[in-house]
């Protein structure tokens, strides 16, 4: 006969203190009110809310019968607190939070990016010092349970490429700049409103917070440490509604994409704006959404899809990270999955590869006088530099205009021969303006 199993004495309940109580703080305090029996039920304990630190109130948030304290290092410091949440964002005072956190035996759980991406080597091994854990999974792809599919369930895989549309921000704009010609600014100023950007919004424009989403990612996917500084980034300030037709017309889409692939020679690590063909699922990803795909040596090609951004979205994965601790709380650290995705001393991926010997292919658009011999200096451009001509498509000028605009996709080759084939072609006479430049990624 089958052996029963004691129950279990109900467990204490897991505290946690919440920092900061802005969009994500007050999703995260009004989500686990509301779901606080399933959560528990989850758990296997009640999961209380003991302290908030808040600068403010906030009214998207009713914290009536909490303990609020205007300082955040009360809740740092607070021996009530099992489980400190971090999400004032920034990393110079969320760092000394964490850190003062970490150092009195706190597990923390964060949504900060630009913190895990600059400081999370030194903040892991802080916390594997002291037995405890750092979760992150709101950091990527916002509600997307990424940090866990690239950490757990694809755990038995040589991971080959990921590749995703990770800022919600710039996404929502490129949406709604090609689905509704608003402007740039106009669609920027609509995701600020309704709380996608980071309080510094060209952190979402330039490409530094897929740029911090990526290196996360890539370190838990090729097991190396998170080198912020070695990702390219380049940002959709510069694209232009013209661009986005031309695309449309080859049967491409313009995303913002951060990609990470395993070559012979290393990692490419890169964040630009990128043509993917509009067959591609991943193409059709709008507005706030975000996906990453990530091609696995046994289960091929996955895609990971929802909100990247926002109040409630977010505080899902803060919630699904809580609960993890919660589970775990007085486990043995080396029972829980290692916060890089690796057990320690195994972080001996590959090298990073420079961006110059990265292979790709370009989108570019030339201005050039309505004159006969320009396309055969560009084409011997090309030649020179081993590069052939995939597609060009040549319009009728502007009524009063001189300028033809030129449009031609490359076959791949390296990044360095590229740039040198632009830099050529910018120096044309018969040629107006800088070369317009995007890369073309098949994603396949
Ligand atoms: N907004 C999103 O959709 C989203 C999604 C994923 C991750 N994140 C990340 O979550 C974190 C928070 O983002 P947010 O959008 O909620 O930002 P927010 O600006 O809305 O909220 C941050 C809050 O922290 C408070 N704060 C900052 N420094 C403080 C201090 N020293 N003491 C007390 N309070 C302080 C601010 O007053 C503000 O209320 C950031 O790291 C962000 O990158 C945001
Ligand atoms: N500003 C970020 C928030 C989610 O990380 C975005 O727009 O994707
Ligand atoms: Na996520």
């Amino acid at each position: 006969m089958a052996k029963r199993l004691q129950t279990e004495q109900p467990r204490r309940a897991a505290r946690i203190g919440i920092c900061g109580l802005g969009t994500v703080g007050s999703g995260t305090v009004n989500v686990m009110l509301r779901n606080s029996a399933e959560i528990a039920a989850r758990c296997g304990r009640p999961v209380d809310i003991v302290q908030i630190g808040a600068r403010r109130d906030n009214p998207a948030c009713d914290t009536s019968g909490l303990n609020v304290t205007r300082e955040i290092f009360d809740v740092a410091n607070n021996p009530d607190v099992d489980i400190l949440v971090e999400l004032i964002g920034g990393t110079t005072v969320a760092r000394e939070l964490v850190l003062a956190a970490i150092d009195s035996g706190k597990h923390v759980v964060t949504a900060n990016k630009a913190l895990i991406a600059e400081h999370g080597n030194e903040l892991f091994a802080a916390a594997a010092e002291k037995g405890v854990t750092i979760a992150y999974e709101a950091a990527v792809a916002g509600g997307i349970p990424i940090i866990k599919s690239l950490r757990e369930g694809l755990a038995g895989n040589r991971i080959q490429w990921l590749a995703g549309i990770i800022n919600g921000t710039g996404n929502y704009i490129l949406t709604e700049m090609r689905d509704k010609g608003r402007s740039f600014e106009e669609a920027l100023a609509q995701a600020q409103a309704l709380g996608y950007a980071e309080a510094d919004p060209t952190f979402d424009v330039e490409g530094i917070d897929a740029a911090h989403k990526l290196v996360i990612m890539a370190s838990l996917a090729f097991a190396i440490p998170l080198a912020f500084d070695k990702v390219y980034t380049e940002g959709i300030s510069r694209i232009s509604i013209e661009d986005i037709r031309y695309a449309d017309e080859l049967g491409y889409c313009i995303k913002h994409i951060g990609l990470a692939r395993r070559t012979e020679a290393g990692v490419e690590l890169r964040v630009h704006p990128t043509l993917i063909p509009q067959r591609r699922l991943i193409a059709n990803v709008d507005g706030v959404m975000n996906a990453v795909l990530v091609n696995g040596d046994a289960v091929g090609p996955t895609l990971y899809y929802g909100a990247g951004a926002g109040a409630e979205a977010t505080a899902s994965a803060v919630i699904a990270d809580i609960v993890d601790v919660a589970r775990t709380l007085e486990a043995d650290p080396c029972q829980r999955v290692p916060a890089a995705g690796v057990a320690e001393g195994n972080q001996d991926g590959p090298r990073v590869l420079p961006m110059e010997e990265v292979l790709t292919s370009y989108y570019l658009r030339i201005s050039a006088q309505d004159k006969p011999g320009v396309m055969s200096q560009v084409a011997k451009i090309c030649s020179d530099q081993g590069i052939s001509i995939e597609a060009l498509i040549q319009h009728e000028p502007a009524e009063g205009e001189t300028l033809v605009p030129v449009v031609i996709l490359t076959s791949r080759a390296k990044e360095a021969s590229l740039r040198e084939a632009v830099a050529q072609i910018d120096a044309l006479d018969t040629v107006e303006g800088e070369v317009v430049r995007i890369r073309v990624e098949p994603l396949g």
